[in-house]
């Protein structure tokens, strides 16, 4: 515990967003991208008890900030959610009394630039730090994966940059422990009675990660509808099982793909083709109005600068990734979203570096 000589510790948490898919690596490739969740927090260890649940008040500014889509109560609110399920592993039941976690949070919610794997990682992070836990990153990684099943997102919004992730085979037992229901890896939701029980602890090295070289001129472009689309939903229309053709195409693709983003010049061509999918963007065309045809018409040929168009993890977001022409790309792209009555806004993004905890006096 680092305390100011008040007994007063102060630290944040920045974790950035992340683009997951890049087109044909579903549920692999992850880009950690510049927009940042920062966790603000206070522990004020010269209290002795607290009024607010699990010892934690939480305050929020950001995305859905007037909407109530991220709940204020601890029991409720998927950051300090995940930060107890690391605690209650480690047999600490609540918050340090007493502790203030203030949330600012620019990552648009349910877009496809990882809202919720930010506030994954950024609640492990939270969990090991309150509760001065001796974890690496790779044990955090396990904890995550309990949370978030598929890890590209969070393999991004951790250990930052353009990374390929894998989860090793697991035993028979060490899969049952990983697929416990949500609901009883997470500690109760608000209203909730703590049993006191110690929920399931993630098996070791569940999830693996590879960082690949991104060439420093490509800028990605992201195009946010103003519609949500839950992950969840985004997955559900997606088949169980895939012609062999599709699997062998998209195996072909990400077989390019860390190759073509890494090396300069970029070669547009390659990327462009690298970029191609046929395992999940076809299907949440159902979803997102105007996606096939985004991805069918823009190339690098009829639009100077552009290099590749992908769906942002699970969407609605666009990425298209450039080396110049940025504003008449986003256009192009708005106009299609336009032709269906919905508006969008765009960034220029950055591949950016993993979570930071940064000590506060
Ligand atoms: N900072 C946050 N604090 C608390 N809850 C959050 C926060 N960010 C996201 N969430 C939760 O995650 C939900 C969005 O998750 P979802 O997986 O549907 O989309 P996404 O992560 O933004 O997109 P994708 O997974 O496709 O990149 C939000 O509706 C909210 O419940
Ligand atoms: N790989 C995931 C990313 C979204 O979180 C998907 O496409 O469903």
């Amino acid at each position: 515990m680092e305390t100011n000589g008040q007994g007063i510790e102060k630290f944040s948490i920045r974790t950035p967003c992340s683009s997951a898919n890049i087109g044909p690596g579903f549920d692999v490739i992850g880009l950690a991208l510049s927009i940042y969740l920062e966790l603000q927090v206070t522990v004020d260890h010269t209290k002795t008890s607290s009024e607010h649940p699990l010892n934690c008040r939480i305050t929020y500014e950001g995305q859905g900030e007037n909407s109530g889509e991220v709940p204020l109560d601890p029991a409720s609110n998927l950051i300090t959610r995940v930060a107890l399920y690391v605690l209650r592993c480690h047999d600490q039941r609540a918050f340090p009394v007493e502790t203030h976690v203030h949330i600012v949070n620019p990552i648009p919610l349910g877009r496809g630039l990882g809202s919720s794997g930010a506030a994954v990682v950024a609640g492990v992070m939270l969990g090991k730090e309150v509760g001065g836990l001796d974890l690496d990153n790779d044990r955090l990684f396990d904890f995550c994966l309990m949370i978030e099943r598929h890890p590209d997102n969070i393999g991004a919004a951790l250990f930052g940059g353009f990374v390929g992730t894998y989860l090793k085979p697991l035993s028979p037992e060490d899969v049952a422990r990983v697929e416990i229901p949500l609901a009883e890896v997470l500690p109760a939701p608000a209203g909730g009675v703590d049993t006191g029980e110690r929920p399931p602890e993630p098996p070791y090295g569940i999830g693996h990660h590879i960082k690949f070289p991104w060439c420093r001129q490509i800028k990605a472009v992201a195009i946010i509808p103003e519609f949500q689309v839950p992950t969840a939903k985004a997955r559900e229309v997606l088949p169980a099982n895939y012609p062999r053709q599709d699997v062998t195409f998209n195996l072909q693709r990400i077989a390019l793909l860390p190759v073509a983003l890494g090396q300069s010049p970029p070669d547009p061509e390659l990327i462009y083709l690298a970029m191609q999918d046929k395992l999940h963007q076809q299907y949440r065309q159902t979803l997102i109005p105007g996606l096939g045809d985004i991805v069918e018409s823009m190339s690098p040929s009829t639009q100077e600068g552009l290099l590749g168009v992908c769906l942002s993890g699970a969407g609605p977001t666009i990425l298209a990734l450039a080396t110049s022409n940025y504003e008449q790309i986003a256009d192009r792209i708005i106009e299609f979203f336009k032709k269906e009555g919905i508006r969008c806004q765009w960034l220029i993004l950055e591949p950016a570096e993993g979570t930071k905890v940064i000590r506060r006096d």
